[in-house]
């Protein structure tokens, strides 16, 4: 495979040392940071919204920030994340009345744009809006928490996106989330993915004798995914 990004989920990190997990882990050389934003309502959790990704930016943080919005309804955070460096926004279509819409709020706003797709969401939600979309998030997972297994069946899912994101001739992104581990990530790039976000892979498996803490475990993740 030649694109191989490394996009840890901070919903793994330790919040109470979060600007330093975030240097860590990019010194680690993970590639960006992957922002879970979860409401108690369109998923069973509660986590963080768009005054800790501004916080992040003034902490100091530069590195492409990639928000997965896991709310419902989403237009009206789209603007706050824009407003707090948003570098990639990413809804799912169940959450939005007006996917178009949405999608051209996020592209109008300078931000990069894209679908996620739960185990059970049909692809077809991409068929009429191709042409306005940066990425493609394949949930491998049912999303709401770190640290559940990888769902098999996402493998076809994303033999899918692939082949879709290949025919239209587009330089679109193809993510996958979700049980991502060192022992899984070379199958998982076969299928197609270029950017593969990690939590509890990566945040729990700091090594006190790596330069940053994760060295070892995002160098594993990039040399297997490699092997595809
Ligand atoms: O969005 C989600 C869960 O809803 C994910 O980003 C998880 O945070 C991934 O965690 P791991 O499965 O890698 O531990």
């Amino acid at each position: 495979m030649t694109d191989c990004r490394i996009a840890p989920s901070i919903l793994s990190a330790d919040f109470a040392r979060l600007g330093a997990e975030v240097e860590n882990v990019l010194a680690s050389g993970a590639d960006m940071i992957h922002f879970d934003v979860m409401d108690n309502h369109f998923v069973p959790n509660l986590t963080f919204g768009a005054p800790v990704c501004k916080a992040l930016r003034n902490y100091g943080v530069t590195a492409t920030i990639d928000v997965h919005l896991m709310v419902d309804p989403v237009d009206r955070l789209i603007g706050d994340f824009l407003d707090a460096g948003a570098d990639i926004i990413t809804f799912h279509p169940e959450a939005s009345a007006h996917i178009d819409r949405s999608l051209s709020l996020i592209k109008e706003g300078g931000a990069k744009a894209g679908l996620v797709f739960n185990p059970a969401t049909p692809l077809a939600y991409l068929d009429y809006v191709m042409d306005k979309i940066d990425m493609v998030l394949i949930m491998s997972v049912n999303p709401g928490f770190g640290g559940q297994s990888f769902i098999p069946t996402a493998l076809d899912k994303l033999r899918d996106a692939r082949a879709r994101i290949d025919a239209s001739g587009r330089d679109i992104w193809l993510e996958v989330d979700g049980g991502v581990k060192v022992d899984n990530i070379k199958e998982i790039a076969a299928a197609g993915a270029d950017t593969f976000v990690a939590g509890s892979a990566i945040f729990n498996h700091r090594r006190d004798d790596d330069p940053n803490g994760y060295d070892s475990v995002v160098r594993d993740l990039k040399a297997e995914a490699a092997k595809a």
